[in-house]
């Protein structure tokens, strides 16, 4: 990797994203006002939170974590056949970043990618070993979109945006999973197990397991994303910052690597449909705050994450309106 982009020393983890306690998944009265207060502050200020007392329940979680593992333990003989560099192929493992030949580095990680909602269309594409991953994987993906939409919701309670704006089109463009696996790396302070970038999509719910490893960049420093059991990270997308104004942050992350643990993260992406119409919602826009972004289809956007491998910081600065 050159010099400037190595993690160098890694940093441990500390305790600066903020932990937000979603009372069961259903917080009421002054509750949802201090949760939703709460999830904006996180928003505005780093693009990043965790839940906790989400209403998942813990076998769910458990089991998943468990099935992703086993995955990633079997024979290469039984992983080979998912093997692709087609991107357009789903399910598809893959080392690296997507799209790795056109890379100049290669980043320590493997991964498994896989098309989950609406589970009835792509079920049968999911990996049958080990025993019961389709089963686990099944109901990890009702759940975790619950959480995404409730919190989704949450949002627009707290911008005074309609109860529903990210229903439909929005949020409707399939569940994408990375199943992320990082074996130990003798040397992380040379490598990344995935560089730092946005995701492109609206929003993100990651199980992060036991292992130390996400970084979030906050006022230029790297902070690590401490592991909390039974938790979800959650971070905003670009098509959320965008259709928000600016005001909700799709902050910057990436994984490092550790030298004695393999650490398996699972991270369910919500996206707009490609061809949805992206643009800053009307009712954040007024003569004070004028739109910071232009109106395109996602899928011009997603175009443009894709060749900007290996450079995706922030793929939505190419989509700001000139005058702002
Ligand atoms: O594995 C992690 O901690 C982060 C993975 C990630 O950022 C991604 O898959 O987009
Ligand atoms: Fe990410």
């Amino acid at each position: 990797m050159p010099m400037e982009k190595r993690p160098g020393n890694v940093i441990p983890a500390w305790e600066a994203i903020p932990v937000v306690d979603l009372k069961g998944g259903n917080p009421n009265g002054e509750e949802l006002a201090t949760v939703v207060e709460q999830i904006i502050d996180a928003g505005k200020e780093f693009g990043f939170l965790q839940v906790i007392n989400h209403g998942v329940p813990e076998n769910v979680i458990n089991e998943m974590m468990r099935v992703a593992e086993e995955f990633f333990d079997m024979p290469i003989e039984e992983k080979l056949p998912y093997y692709s560099t087609d991107l357009s192929k789903l399910p598809r493992l893959h080392t690296s970043a997507p799209g790795k030949e056109h890379e100049e580095v290669s980043y320590w990680r493997d991964c498994l990618k896989l098309a989950c909602y609406p589970t009835e269309n792509f079920m049968h594409t999911w990996p049958e070993k080990p025993r019961k991953f389709r089963e686990a994987l099944l109901v990890y993906t009702m759940e975790v979109r619950g959480v995404a939409l409730k919190l989704l919701k949450l949002i627009c309670e707290g911008l005074r945006l309609d109860e529903g704006y990210f229903d439909g089109e929005l949020s409707g463009g399939g569940l994408v999973t990375s199943v992320n696996h990082y074996v130990p790396c003798p040397d992380p302070s040379l490598t990344l197990g995935v560089p730092g970038h946005c995701d492109p999509n609206l929003i993100t719910i990651l199980l992060q397991g036991k292992v130390n490893g996400l970084q979030v960049l906050y006022k230029e420093n790297w902070i690590g994303v401490e592991p909390i059991p039974g938790a979800f990270v959650v971070n905003f997308g670009e098509q959320l910052e965008i259709i928000t104004n600016g005001m909700m942050k799709s902050a910057e992350h990436r994984a490092v690597t550790n030298k004695t643990a393999s650490r398996t993260t699972i991270a369910s992406f919500i996206a707009p449909t490609m061809d949805s119409l992206i643009s800053p919602a009307p009712a954040l826009i007024n003569e004070k705050n004028p739109p910071l972004y232009r109106s395109f289809l996602y899928k011009e956007f997603f175009a443009s994450f894709i060749t900007n491998i290996g450079d995706q910081e922030h793929v939505a600065e190419g989509f700001k309106n000139k005058t702002s």
